[in-house]
Parts: structure tokens; sequence; C-alpha cells
């Protein structure tokens, strides 16, 4: 008799399977947190007891918002104003007189004194979600289809303005290839800080970027300016160094809470990226009035990360049938079907919604959206399930099909659900949420550029680790392609993509533009945490430097 033929009593059978299955469990390698209870003890020093500060902080708040309303200022004086207060990243103080003034501007009709005027009038009012039309550009083209821009100043501004374009906007493509071109001829004889500026924007433009992060390289280059208006500067530099104390006593708390769910021993296979995630829900939600959803999304995405981790990597396929199963019931006694290990990473979510329910129904009767926040969870780890289904089985989706599901399983939908019930009052109504939901275009535009940047930067590892099959091996099969064309032809699906959130953010829209920017905002964060790589999984280099920058460093004041 060989080995193979020895007949084993049926408990050593069971053992001899679970042993074949342990050896069979993949694993990744990730490295590990960078951060690790840092953020426990951190503080920068700043303060809300501080009355002499708030005070300040008073102070200037209410010059800033006179100069936003003096009736006395022309258009494009105005217009650079609330340029400068929206970069430099104090505009959520003064949301509705913004508002009030671009009406005004807006009802003017189309302000082209000179191209610089006419890109800020243009960008900002898009921006904003106002309907402006491209063809200001057409006027101002010179006959070698050119424009009127020969200084950095000019160029930049009019190569950030292009990418607000949507489809069809033929005079903005053409202003993005010169604008683009010139900017590049004209870096070598730019100084800094000016050089570093156009470099950036080159790599990401600011429509593209997160805008705490815009935030905090623009006051600085703001600061070199000889036309600074500096009650601006200083409030912008006040009110960065406050909102990051606000931040670093959320981080702390989200840091506990980690560390006592301690996955970094109990899930040892799954990426320990507490901080990163916060940073990614920074990027959608910064405001102090967010400070609850941006802690409930952030251990949400946190678990979703694990989730993740746990159907692409480490579960075996009847394991991962269970959990499917349990989340689909959501209820404390499916903790019992489950495996030791998924009991941990399932009754962790269990009691991070539970808890939501308790916030929800403390802010006035909002418990209604507990529902929704469920729904987008369970659809999430439906789409993990499916992909699962697809690797184990050897079934392979042809593009569109691994794109509807995909862009799921991004975690985007489910996020952007549960950042508009963060929102509140007047925003998380039962029909908005019904209306996020099902995936709209915007939204689905926005996980599109999830899924596809998140292919572009990693299809290559997941390859190599013999993962589900990538969207660019999906699309070179069906189309018969390369490598080189499939990835060209996802970068275009990406900008058309952009194409299609910036048309829906235009008024006049059946929603009002709050409810749209978390859709924008996750797109801009898959372009900066994924910008050249994978800067989640892979987080040092530039995800920790612009994580220092905005939450370990205050401006010196
Ligand atoms: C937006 C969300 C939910 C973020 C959580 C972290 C996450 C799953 C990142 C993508 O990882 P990946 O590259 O392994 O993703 P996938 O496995 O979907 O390709
Ligand atoms: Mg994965």
């Amino acid at each position: 008799m060989s080995p193979a033929q020895v007949v084993l009593p049926v408990s050593a059978q069971t053992q001899k399977a679970a042993a074949s299955e342990e050896a069979n469990r993949r694993s990744a390698g990730y490295h590990p947190s960078f951060w690790g209870e840092f953020f426990l003890t951190h503080s920068s020093g700043y303060t809300k007891s501080d009355t002499k500060i708030q005070q300040k902080h008073e102070e200037l708040k209410q010059q800033v918002r006179g100069m936003i309303l003096d009736a006395a200022a022309d258009t494009s004086e105005k217009l650079e104003l609330i340029d400068a207060a929206l970069r430099l990243g104090v505009g959520y103080h003064f949301e509705a007189e913004i508002q009030s003034q671009l009406q005004k501007i807006h009802g003017q009709g189309s302000f082209h004194s000179d191209l610089y005027t006419a890109c800020i009038w243009f960008r900002v009012l898009r921006g904003q979600g106002f309907t402006v039309s491209a063809d200001v550009f057409n006027i101002m083209k010179n006959k070698d289809g050119g424009f009127e821009a020969r200084d950095a100043r000019t160029l930049l501004c009019l190569y950030e303005t292009t990418h607000l374009r949507i489809q069809g906007e033929q005079v903005l493509e053409e202003a993005l290839e010169f604008s683009r071109k010139q900017l590049g001829d004209l870096l070598a004889e730019l100084s800094s800080p000016l050089a570093e500026y156009v470099n950036n924007s080159l790599e990401l433009p600011y429509h593209k970027g997160m805008q705490r992060l815009e935030a905090r390289q623009y006051i600085p280059i703001y600061e070199s300016y000889v036309n600074k208006n500096d009650t601006l500067l200083q409030f912008a530099k006040l009110d960065f160094n406050l909102l990051q104390a606000l931040h670093q006593s959320e981080i702390r708390e989200i840091t506990r809470w980690w560390k006592d769910l301690d996955f970094k021993a109990r899930l040892p296979y799954a990426r320990d990226r507490l901080v990163e995630c916060y940073f990614w829900i920074l990027g959608v939600q910064y405001e102090p009035q967010y400070s609850i959803s941006r802690v409930f999304l952030s251990k949400v995405i946190s678990l979703a990360s694990v989730f993740d981790d746990t159907y692409d990597i480490y579960g075996t396929f009847d394991e991962l049938k269970l959990l499917t199963d349990a989340v689909e019931r959501w209820e404390p006694e499916a903790t019992d079907s489950l495996p030791g290990y998924m009991q941990i990473l399932y009754g962790a979510l269990l009691k991070v919604f539970e808890e939501y329910k308790d916030e929800l129904i403390n802010a006035g009767g909002r418990d209604y959206c507990l529902y929704y926040a469920k729904e987008a969870m369970k659809g999430l780890v439906r789409s993990y399930h499916t992909e699962a289904v697809s690797f184990h089985t050897g079934y392979v989706q042809n593009f569109e099909e691994y794109l509807d599901n995909s862009a799921v399983s991004s975690g985007y939908p489910m996020l952007t659900v549960e950042a508009l019930i963060g929102m509140g009052a007047p925003y998380a109504t039962r029909e908005s949420l019904d209306w996020a939901l099902k995936v709209p275009k915007i939204i689905k535009a926005s996980s599109d550029i999830c899924r596809l940047v998140d292919d572009l930067r990693t299809y290559k590892v997941e390859e190599e680790r013999g993962d589900a099959p990538s969207g660019v091996h999906c699309y070179m099969r069906d189309y018969n392609v390369s490598e080189e064309e499939a990835c060209t032809k996802i970068e275009e699906m990406i900008d058309l993509a952009w194409k299609a959130i910036n048309e829906e953010i235009q008024k006049p829209n059946h929603l009002p533009l709050p409810i749209l920017l978390p859709a924008l905002n996750f797109a801009r964060m898959m372009e900066v945490l994924y910008q050249n790589i994978d800067g989640y999984t892979n987080s040092g280099g530039r995800t920790k430097e612009r994580i220092s920058s905005l939450l370990v460093h205050p401006f010196t004041i």
C-alpha cells in the first residue's frame, strides 16, 4: 500500500484536508504599517480650548468674509480672491458667500478680458457646479491654432482649466496639448517655488488633486507672491493648523480602535494600513462637521481592505462562501458559522455598524440610514465573492462583465453611499440614498476610475502572484491587442470617466452639488494615492511624505 492509499479515520482525514488547505493559503507579504501607534500620542499642540487662537481665527475669518462680499471689487479681483480662498483650503468657511458671488458673476455672462481671467472665470465657475461654455476659448485662439499665453502663470492657468473639460470640447483638448508642451519647455527656466509648482501640476493637476494636499502645497507658493493677500494667508495657515489638530484627535481615536482589534497579530495576512485609510477618507470629507462620518468611514474602509485581502488572497473558496452568507444575514448569530479568523473580522464589522447606529440616532432619528449603510456593504461583499468565484472556478469574464462587477468591488459605490449618509441633513434623504445605491452615472464614473487606475498600477504584481485576471488581461484577450495597447485604451477610458464626472457636476442638475462631490473627491484620491504606483499598498515614499505633511507637521506661525 502506498501512503496515499492508507485509509485514515474520518477525523484524521479532516485534519489532513485542513492541513493541505492551510498549506495552500496564499499570502502577499505586505510591508508592515509605517505608523503603528504613532498617532496615539502625537499632537502638534493646537487645542480647541485656546481661546486666544480661536479669537484670532474668528477675527481673520470675518475679515476674509468681508473681502469676499466686498461690493466694490471688480469681477476679476473677486474671481482671483475666491480662487485663492479655495486653493488655500478655506473655501469651506464661505460656501454660501462664494455661491452667491459666483451666481452674480455667472449671471453677467461669459467673461474674457484676457486669457488668464477667462481661465479663472471658467475654472472657478465650472468647478463650483455652474454651466459655462468653452466657446470663450475659441475666441481666444490664435490664427496659428495656439493661444496667447507666453508666461508661466497664464500657461499654468490654461493647463489647469483644461482638466475640467467634458466630452466634445475640442478647443480644450487643443489647449491641453498646447499648454502642456509650452509648460514643459518652460520648466527649466523657472525657479523655486514656481518650478516645483508647475512640475507638480504637470504630474497631477489641481482639479484631480486632493484638496487638503493642494492647500498644503499652495500656502507656501502663495506666500511667495508679491501681491498676496496677507489676511487670507494668515487665515489659511491658522485654519490649516486648527483643522489638523482635529484630524489628529480623530486618528488617535481610530488608532485606539485598531490597536484593540489587533489584526496585526490576529489577521497577519491583511494589509495594515489604518492611517493610509484615514488619509483616503480625508480626501473626501475633511470639514469639521464631518468628524463622526470621517471616523466611521475610516473604520469601514480599513475593514473593507481586510475583506479584500481575505477574498483575494487568504480565504479558501468554502470559507468565502460562508463569509458572504454571514454578511448577507448580518446578525450576531451568523458568527458561529464562520472559521475563527473570519469571526474576528465579521464581529468587528457588525460592531462598527452597531455603534454607528447609535451615532445616527443621536444625530436626530437618522437611523433609517443604517439600512442603506448595510446594503452598500453587502453589495461590496457580493462583488468580492463574484470575483472569488471566477478566480476559484477559472471562469474568465469578458471585459464588460469584468468592469461591471469590478467597479463595485473597487469599493467606491459602497464608500460613496456611506459618505452621503455621513453628510446628514439635508443631503442624506431616502431619495438621495436610493439614487446613490443604484450606482448612478457619476458614481459609476468614479468607480471606473478607481478600478481602472488600480488595474494599471497593480496588474503586473497581481498576475505574478497568480490573482484573478485583471482588466488589462481581459481587455487584451477580448480585443486581441498587446499589453501596451490595452493600457492605452484603459487610459482613454479613465479620461472619458473624468469627462463624465465633469459633466455631472454642472448645474442645472437635479441634485445639489454637495451630493455629487464625494464621487468627484473619491476619483481624485485614486489619482493621488495611485499616482505612478500603488501608493496605498506600498505606502512609503510619497504617500508617507504626504501623510506627514498633512497630519504630522503644522505651519509655523
Ligand atoms: C476603496 C477601498 C474599499 C479601499 C480599501 C483598500 C483596497 C481594497 C484597496 C485596493 O486594493 P487592491 O488593489 O487589492 O484591490 P482589488 O483587489 O480590488 O484589485
Ligand atoms: Mg485585492
